[in-house]
């Protein structure tokens, strides 16, 4: 049992598009300062559980609480759950910062129009300090001084580190990441995954999906192996690492399951 405050809890996601029933009762809790990576071959549901944290997909079933507060959640005219206040989704998402596969950045703003927007324009921060903020988590990921430049004018790694601080301007309680290091090219993966790892040491609560095994071993706490939309086998990183109970997931780790 720990005794930090729980950030996030996730009980009995369940999703399907059409009739492929992608996540069959999923659940998942965060303590403060977890970091938990969530593992699987590719279509077992990962993103879609990420998504569905923040309601970026609707789930058909399922409960979601953020430190403490529960969404409330109602079921919409499609049979997936709706959030009954829009202004209770949006401010419970921005507890929730989420870095995508992506980066998502919006391509005719800097990279200080970038990170301040959400602070200034939903939030209510000032415009002074939301820049402060934004320039003290430029230079946490290591980029100070490109506040003026586009996106567009920078490489993915730096793009990644600008998603990175614009997530945490929003000073969220869990960060969500959703395979941030796969659009990387290879030698631009280190440099985000070392931003990642000092926002671990410094006990950012973290989700990410990933297939940096390297990452799930060192830095999270806790590894779930979902597979066909279930939780297959989760605990400590290294142990399920090393001696992975499940067959598939066994598999999984020596590349013979796809
Ligand atoms: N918007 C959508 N509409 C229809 N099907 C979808 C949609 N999003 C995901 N799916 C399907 O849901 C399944 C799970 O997809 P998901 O992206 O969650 O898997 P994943 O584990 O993250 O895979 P990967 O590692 O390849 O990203 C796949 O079969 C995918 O085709």
């Amino acid at each position: 049992m720990t005794s930090k405050p729980l950030k996030l809890q996730v009980e009995n996601i369940h999703k399907r598009f059409g009739s492929n029933e992608v996540l069959k009762g999923v659940s998942l809790s965060a303590h403060a300062g977890d970091v938990i990576s969530i593992i699987g071959s590719s279509g077992s549901g990962k993103s879609t559980f990420l998504r569905c944290i923040n309601m970026l997909e609707r789930p058909h079933q399922g409960r979601i609480h953020v430190a403490g507060e529960e969404l409330v959640l109602v079921p919409g005219p499609t049979g997936e759950l709706v959030a009954k206040d829009a202004k209770q989704l949006q401010r419970l998402r921005t507890r929730l910062a989420m870095v995508f596969q992506h980066f998502n950045l919006w391509a005719h703003m800097t990279v200080l129009q970038n990170i301040i927007e959400v602070p200034v324009h939903v939030l209510g921060i000032s415009k002074d300090q939301a820049v402060d903020t934004a320039r003290k988590y430029l230079t946490k990921v290591g980029l100070s001084g490109v506040e003026d430049r586009y996106p567009a004018h920078m490489s993915g790694g730096q793009q990644q580190r600008v998603a990175i601080a614009r997530a945490l301007a929003v000073e969220p309680e869990v960060m969500l990441f959703d395979e941030p290091t796969s659009a990387l090219d290879p030698e631009l993966v280190s440099e985000v995954l070392k931003v990642m790892k000092n926002l671990a040491l410094e006990g950012r609560t973290m989700v990410v999906v990933t297939h940096e095994m390297g990452f799930a071993r060192e830095v999270a706490n806790h590894l779930i192996f979902l597979h066909k939309g279930l939780i297959e086998e989760e605990g400590n990183p290294a142990q399920v690492l090393a001696s992975p109970k499940s067959e598939r997931l066994a598999q999984f780790l020596s590349g013979s399951l796809k």
